[in-house]
């Protein structure tokens, strides 16, 4: 039935300052879902790209001007009314001052405290992928030592970095117990979050938010593990999409360039990565040889933001 019907493109902007503060509009009288909140955006039109219609529609809605906007997720949803395939963009800086040129009701808001209602139904998820930070590190005590690292951690929490995940092979099951609690500890001193590689229990015992799969478990896990945030490794396409039926909360994809670890393994260079991922639901950390400065260039590419073992714990003065 809903299958058959023709899907309708939607171009959907995720206006959005750097501390992460974003707008939501009310739908104007006489639209189907009138009075709900949805991100600024509408329909493809004929022979326009989704990008020409985000900046048209954002010029008609808010009287701005989109000067930069980067592909973020997709996600179709069937109404009722019509099925429709969103293609959310990140919206990080326009000119001019956001006006309710239709007489909507504005509201900027933060991921962790939106208070107006109802939101649209296919919007639930943005928002939760919304509070996913940009920057995301893997812990390197392998290489850096267990206090070494984690001054270095305390010293990237204070500079902001907001998602730390767990990831130390070389541990005894007691030593990587307590490296994860203090892990955890420090992330709640500073409001980061902290996810454990590949052990659910583990997760659960030292007070994560949440687990991070190896894309071994991935491929093998029937359902999404119910210990808050989920997320994954991938590094084909067949491990994305099993991510996206998992409805997975993120994941890691690459490697992107080569690594100092592997420097002569395959990468997927940017324009693969971003053929890749376009498309999918969930927002995707680039990763493989990254640094702070490749953040603008994996946007480019589609990317919610980077994942870094080595750069993300240099001091950077
Ligand atoms: N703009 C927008 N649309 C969304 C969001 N979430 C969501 O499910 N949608 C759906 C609702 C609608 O079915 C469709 C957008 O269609 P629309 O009616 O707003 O499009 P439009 O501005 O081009 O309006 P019109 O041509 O019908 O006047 O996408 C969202 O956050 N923003």
């Amino acid at each position: 039935m809903s299958e058959k019907r023709k899907l309708v493109d939607v171009a959907v902007a995720v206006i959005v300052y750097e501390d992460g503060k974003f707008l939501l509009a009310q739908r104007p009288e006489g639209k189907p879902y009138a009075g709900y909140w949805e991100f600024p955006g509408g329909k493809v039109e004929l022979g326009e790209s989704v990008y020409e219609a985000l900046v048209r529609e954002i010029q008609e809605e808010l009287g701005i001007q989109v000067t930069h906007a980067y592909p973020w997720i997709t996600q179709i949803f069937s109404y009722p009314h019509a099925l429709v395939k969103l293609h959310f963009y990140r919206v990080t800086q326009w000119q001019g001052e956001p006006y309710p040129h239709e007489n909507q009701a504005f509201s900027w808001l933060y991921s962790d405290a939106v208070n107006v209602a109802p939101l649209l139904p296919a919007n639930g998820p943005v928002l939760q992928a919304l509070s996913l930070p940009v920057v995301y590190g893997i812990s390197n005590a392998a290489e850096l030592g267990k206090e070494g690292f984690l001054v270095r951690l305390e010293s990237a929490l204070k500079s902001g970095l907001k998602i730390v995940q767990v990831r130390e092979k070389q541990m005894t099951a007691d030593e990587l117990a307590s490296f994860a609690a203090d892990v955890v500890s420090l992330g709640k001193t500073y409001g980061a979050k902290v996810v454990v590689n590949s052990d659910v229990a583990l997760a659960a015992k030292v007070g994560a938010d949440g687990v991070h799969l190896t894309s071994q478990q991935l491929m093998q896990v029937e359902v999404r593990p119910d210990v808050g945030l989920i997320g994954a490794s991938c590094h084909n396409q067949e491990e994305l999409e099993r991510a996206a039926a998992l409805n997975l909360d993120y994941v890691l994809f690459g490697p992107v360039l080569p690594t100092l670890s592997h420097p002569d393994n395959p990468v997927l260079g940017w324009a693969t990565f971003g053929e890749v991922i376009k498309d999918l639901p969930m927002p995707v950390y680039a990763l493989g040889g990254l640094e702070p400065a490749d953040l603008v260039t994996a946007w480019h590419y589609g990317a919610h933001g980077i994942a870094m073992l080595r750069s993300v714990w240099k001091d950077s003065d």
